[in-house]
Parts: structure tokens; C-alpha cells; sequence
């Protein structure tokens, strides 16, 4: 492939409402949007990093200026061999930046898969049309402001229900969601890291409320620290943050720090390497499901397309546009009885909307190959 140019424009997208975790509160979702203009197509990907270094070390302006100044010019030397194949190993010497390979890694692939006329469904080996819609609850001011959250998501039709939680705000919540909606409910909570081996018989505690997981209890780097968690609760333990590789997968499986996976292409380096994870954890009879990091349509696209494989058995955050955003830069995922259908159009599947990508731009760079 013969990359002409590469765009990267930074775009602000207001969020339908304030989304609070353990790492902050989120009022708007920053995106570098990267374009990859080649002569016979142009592909599309979002880098999923935040503004600020919080929910991970990566942050925009840094996988702006390592893309442009480090990951570009090994690009460049692949010369016309360039191909989606070939990204991750040719980006391999720089350590680190995941997010920043997956965004470009991932909008090669979509100009290849234009060119040829292939769905990312058909390329990832997706197995069904449409998949099931979880949706990510933020942490709220209080209890009865949480259960009309969640009373106006299962009215939208959402088939899983996460909790954000921090020390604080855990058992509560979580009681007050099983009780009102019942034992059927699809109930799991994410910590985004806020809790330590201190805790264990505090987290214990959520033990009697049947949820499916409890994703990422405790720091990114204590695999060890999640085995011996696994331990002390029954509530099965998910990962997130420290499943940055199918190596770490392996890892985390075999010490038994998890018995289930949220995969997000952002996080690992692309949908090829998430490909991978979700190969091994099948091979060890571990479940994984599609974690979401705000995206817009377009990284939503590949990711829905990405949740249609075999083993992404649990609903996923691949939530509906209207639940971050009023107007999405392509045309709003919609959920059909709380699932999302997986594009067949070439590539992403899905157009970029040239007028509403104008009006959140802040600004473009571009970067003649
Ligand atoms: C849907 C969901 O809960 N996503 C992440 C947390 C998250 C939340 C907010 C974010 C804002 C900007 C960038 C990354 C973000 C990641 C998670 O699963 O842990
Ligand atoms: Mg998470």
C-alpha cells in the first residue's frame, strides 16, 4: 500500500451527560481522528486516548507527537510494502504508546480493506449480524439518581448494566440496582483500579448480589495481586487495564488473575492483536467481552464489528451513540431489542460526516508520506 498522506485532526465531542469514575469525571471526549489517504482509498480510526493520563499513562498530545515524530517515520521506511500486516512489528522498537499504534494500525487496515472490498466483520472473523448492548453507568451524586440512570437504560433496551464503583460508593449501589430491578438483571461493576488487597474482604461484600464480574478491581501491574483476590471473593474477576498484550492475557489466565477479559483493540495495539487475545482466552475457556473507551462511530464501527466473534460471548460497552453523544461523527448506532448491528460495508462499514467532523475540529495536522 502507498500512503500519500496522513491527517490527524483533534475534535471535541460534548458528552450527553457528565460520566464519573474512579479516575475523574469526563464532561467532553477528546479524539485525535486519523485519516490515511492512499490513491485508491482513504481509512479511518480514532486514537482512544484521554486529554489527561488517568484512565492509562497515554494521553492526546503525547500520542499526537509520537505518532508524528516516532511512529510515522518507521512507516515510512516500510516504503510500498507497508501494509496493515506489517504495522505492529515495524512499531514494535518504540515501547509503549499502544493507543497510538492501534489508531494507526487500525486506519491502514480500513484503507486496505476498502481497497479490497472487505468488511471488518468479514476480515476478523465475525459470526454473527448484531451483538448485544451493555452500557457503563457512571458514578452519580446519589442512590435515586443511579436507579433513574438505570430504569432509562433498560427502557432503551440494554441487556447488561455496569456500575462504575470507588471505595465509597460500591455496596450501596449495588444493593439498591439488584433490589429494584430484580435477580435476572445482567449486573457487573468496574473499579478502574481504586481498590487494593486491603479491600478484599470489603469487596467481598458484594459477593451475595450475583454479579457477573467485577472488572479490574485493583492497579494495572498487580496480576499477582488479582490472583490473590480471586481468592478471597467469589465474584468472578475481569480484567481491563492490565491485559495490555495476548501475552498478558496468557499471564493473568495462567496465575489466575482473571477469569474473564475485556478486550479493547485501543488498549492492546490494535484489532489484530485483540484478535489474538480473544484466541487465547478461548483456548483456556475464558470468556471475553468488548470494552468501550467513548468512542465515536468510527471507532465504534470496528469495535462492533470486532464484538461479533466467536468468543465475545458477554454484552459488551459497545453501547448506542446516544449514550455519549447527541451527533456522532457518522450516522448514530442505534440498538434493535438492545443489540447493535455489525456493519457490512467495506472497511468500517460506516461514512465519516464531513460537516459535523468540521464543526467539533480543533485542529488538523497533516503528515505527507
Ligand atoms: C465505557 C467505560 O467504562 N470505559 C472505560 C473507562 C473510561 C471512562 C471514561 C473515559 C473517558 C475518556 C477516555 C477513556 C475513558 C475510559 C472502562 O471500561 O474502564
Ligand atoms: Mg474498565
Amino acid at each position: 500500500m502507498k500512503i500519500e498522506t496522513i491527517e490527524l485532526r483533534r475534535v471535541h465531542m460534548p458528552l450527553v451527560r457528565p460520566f464519573r469514575t474512579s479516575f475523574g469525571t469526563s464532561t467532553e471526549r477528546e479524539v485525535t481522528v486519523v485519516r490515511v489517504i492512499t490513491a485508491d482509498a482513504e481509512g479511518w480510526a480514532e486514537c482512544a486516548a484521554d486529554a489527561h493520563p488517568l484512565y492509562s499513562s497515554e494521553f492526546l498530545d503525547a500520542s499526537d507527537l509520537v505518532i508524528r515524530d516516532h511512529l510515522v517515520p518507521r512507516l515510512q521506511a516500510l516504503g510500498d510494502r507497508l501494509s496493515a500486516e506489517l504495522v505492529a512489528t515495524a512499531l514494535e522498537p518504540v515501547k509503549g504508546h499502544m493507543m497510538s499504534k492501534a489508531v494507526l494500525e487500525t486506519a491502514i487496515l480500513d484503507a486496505q480493506l476498502k481497497t479490497t472490498g472487505v468488511s471488518f466483520g468479514s476480515h476478523l472473523g465475525a459470526v454473527r449480524d448484531t451483538v448485544p448492548a451493555g452500557v457503563s453507568v457512571g458514578i452519580m451524586d446519589s442512590i435515586s439518581e443511579l436507579l433513574d440512570a438505570v430504569a432509562g437504560y433498560l427502557a432503551e433496551g440494554y441487556l447488561r448494566i455496569k456500575l462504575k464503583i470507588e471505595p465509597g460508593w460500591d455496596v450501596e449501589p449495588v444493593r439498591a440496582v439488584r433490589e429494584k430491578f430484580g435477580p435476572d438483571l445482567l449486573l457487573q461493576v468496574d473499579a478502574n483500579t481504586a481498590y487494593t488487597l486491603a479491600d478484599a474482604r470489603h469487596l467481598a461484600l458484594l459477593d451475595p448480589f450475583d454479579l457477573l464480574l467485577m472488572e479490574q478491581p485493583m492497579k494495572e501491574d498487580d496480576i499477582l495481586g488479582h490472583a490473590n483476590l480471586a481468592k478471597l471473593i467469589k465474584t468472578p474477576i475481569c480484567l481491563d487495564e492490565s491485559i495490555e498484550s495476548a501475552r498478558d492475557a496468557a499471564t493473568a489466565i495462567t496465575l489466575g488473575a482473571c477469569s474473564i477479559i475485556n478486550v479493547k483493540p485501543a488498549r492492546v495495539g490494535g484489532y489484530l492483536e485483540a484478535r489474538r487475545i480473544h484466541d487465547v482466552a478461548a483456548a483456556h475457556g475464558v470468556p471475553v467481552w468488548c470494552g468501550g473507551m467513548l468512542e465515536t462511530g468510527i471507532g465504534r464501527a470496528a469495535n462492533v464489528a470486532l464484538a461479533a466473534l466467536p468468543n465475545f460471548v458477554l454484552p459488551g460497552d459497545t453501547s448506542a451513540s446516544s449514550r455519549y453523544f447527541d451527533q456522532d461523527l457518522t450516522a448514530p448506532f442505534e440498538l434493535e431489542n438492545g443489540h447493535l448491528r455489525v456493519p457490512t460495508g467495506p472497511g468500517i462499514g460506516v461514512e465519516v460526516l464531513p460537516d459535523v467532523l468540521a464543526s467539533v475540529t480543533a485542529s488538523t495536522d497533516s503528515i505527507r508520506f
